[in-house]
């Protein structure tokens, strides 16, 4: 074993210094796997020490999948030299021809053990998991060549899926320090790094938000997400306001008081008593001029034919011409087959927030019904792409929050909705979109010159802002 870590130091899969990792995090050392693909040898002694690791650690499966790029040589050299079933998992869902995220053949309900390079946070095996899973086969147990030791194993932990290591990266540096490749300053300064930058699965849930830097750029697997970060990265906003008036008019005046300063507008179609055809054409030509979207708050609660109606038809026909929408988890994942289906009747793509905690007091949902919205969520990305909640919910980023409940002043409003501080839920709960009503159009004090609209809205971060806190 140790030949193989001397190996991978001698052709640079192991570097010591100062390098800026894509988290923007300084580290003291780089694990570049992807080198072994041009070293046969080496490649035929990694699969051989994950064959070993598998052995040692009697993990049970049937096939086993890499997480693409660096870990598919990886997993090719383990299916040859093992004589074991692979699947491939693609990165991204193909356009055209049969449209399959896992490639290969295999049964449902197979174990599949996902074999990664390099863990840190286990952001990329679980969302393996999540497409082998959403394919039927059952995936409890993944190995890794090095793990970081940074806490990716527990957070893999807190979604069932346990981790194997054929290293940690504290049993490499004691191996090259023994092999005097190292000296024990660089030791000292990897422990001392590891220390500090630990993710614990409670913590996943309070990191910073990835949006904008990494995963706005990341994926185009949903329009409609990918629509709302390139906008946040454009204005610079994580807000959202919600506009709970009654008239068509107060409504277009917000819209343009806010608009240059919005992601989104959050509207309650059925507050509106003088709803007419054009108030949805007026807002979307208010929203492409401001540059923001538009999400109809209708927390949709129903069986999935009724919801078809609702969000297709009626007064309101919000499936014309709102860009985000919400619904209940309570009546199970017919509500989303439901709205999904009248999406695609109606020829648009909206995307979708489950609702997994509420902002009143008193409210009656529990973590286990938190922890199921997620568990949906998941199974309905790319249609659903976040949640309403007061916290952080997908230690991936994948699915983002936008938190309802907002105020400068941690208060209440005497009817039940709680107020947190901006502050509070970026940098304690790691939200990432604000959603901000009256505390931003009923303001008490206009500013001088402006409306109190344009003036108090000054008052929220700004993505800036945000950066600063972490
Ligand atoms: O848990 C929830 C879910 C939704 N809301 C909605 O957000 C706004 C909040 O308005 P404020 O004036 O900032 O209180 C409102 O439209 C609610 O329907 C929520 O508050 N809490």
């Amino acid at each position: 074993m140790d030949n193989l870590v001397k190996d991978l130091f001698e052709v640079g899969a192991l570097k010591f210094g100062t390098f800026k990792l894509k988290s923007g995090i300084e580290s003291p050392f780089y694990v570049d796997l992807r080198v072994a693909v041009s070293h046969p040898r080496i490649l035929k002694q990694i699969a051989a020490a994950f064959l070993k690791g598998i052995r040692e650690h009697q993990v049970e499966f049937d096939l086993i999948c890499g997480v693409p790029y660096t870990a598919l040589p990886f997993a090719t050299a383990i299916a040859l030299e093992g004589n074991i079933p692979m699947v491939m998992c693609r990165k991204e869902q193909k356009d055209h021809g049969t449209r399959r995220t896992v490639e290969g053949q295999y049964a449902p309900g197979s174990r599949c053990l996902i074999i990664e390079d390099v863990v840190t946070s286990g952001s990329s095996i679980l969302e393996v998991a999540e497409s082998l899973v959403s394919q039927g086969l059952k995936v409890t147990s993944a190995i890794v060549l090095l793990d970081r030791e940074q806490g990716g194993r527990d957070v893999l932990r807190a979604m069932d899926i346990e981790l194997f290591s054929v290293y940690g990266i504290t049993g490499m540096i004691e191996a090259l320090q023994n092999m005097h490749l190292i000296d024990s300053l660089k030791a000292e300064t990897v422990y001392a790094f590891l220390q500090k930058s630990q993710i614990i699965p409670a913590d996943a849930k309070r990191q910073p938000s990835r949006i904008p830097q990494e995963l706005g750029s990341e994926s185009s697997m949903s329009p409609i997400r990918d629509q709302l970060y390139a906008i946040s990265r454009r204005k610079k906003s994580i807000l959202c306001v919600a506009a709970d008036v009654e008239s068509a008019e107060e409504l277009m005046s917000i819209a343009e008081d806010v608009g240059p300063h919005i992601c989104v507008l959050k509207l309650h179609a059925d507050i509106i008593r003088d709803w007419a055809t054009e108030t949805p054409k007026r807002l979307q030509e208010i929203a492409a001029r401001h540059d923001f979207l538009l999400f109809e708050d209708r927390k949709f609660a129903d069986i999935g034919s009724t919801v078809v109606a609702q969000f297709g038809s009626g007064t309101h026909r919000i499936a014309s011409w709102a860009h985000i929408t919400n619904a209940h988890a309570l009546p199970g994942p017919g509500v989303i087959d439901g709205l999904r289906q009248a999406c695609e009747s109606s020829g648009r793509m909206v995307g979708l927030l489950l609702v997994a905690q509420m902002s009143s007091k008193g409210n009656l949902i529990d973590g286990r019904y938190t922890e199921s919205c997620l568990r949906m969520a998941r199974d309905a990305f790319p249609f659903c792409i976040g949640f309403i909640a007061q916290e952080r919910m997908d230690p991936t980023g994948k699915l983002f929050v936008m938190a309802p409940g907002v105020q400068l002043e941690a208060k209440g409003d005497g009817l039940g909705q709680q107020y947190n501080t901006p502050e509070h839920l970026l940098k304690e709960k790691g939200v990432d979109f604000l959603i901000v009503g009256r505390g931003i159009y009923a303001a008490p004090e206009p500013w001088q010159g402006r409306t109190k609209v344009q003036g108090t809205i000054l008052e929220y971060p700004s993505i800036e802002y945000r950066e600063t806190l972490f």
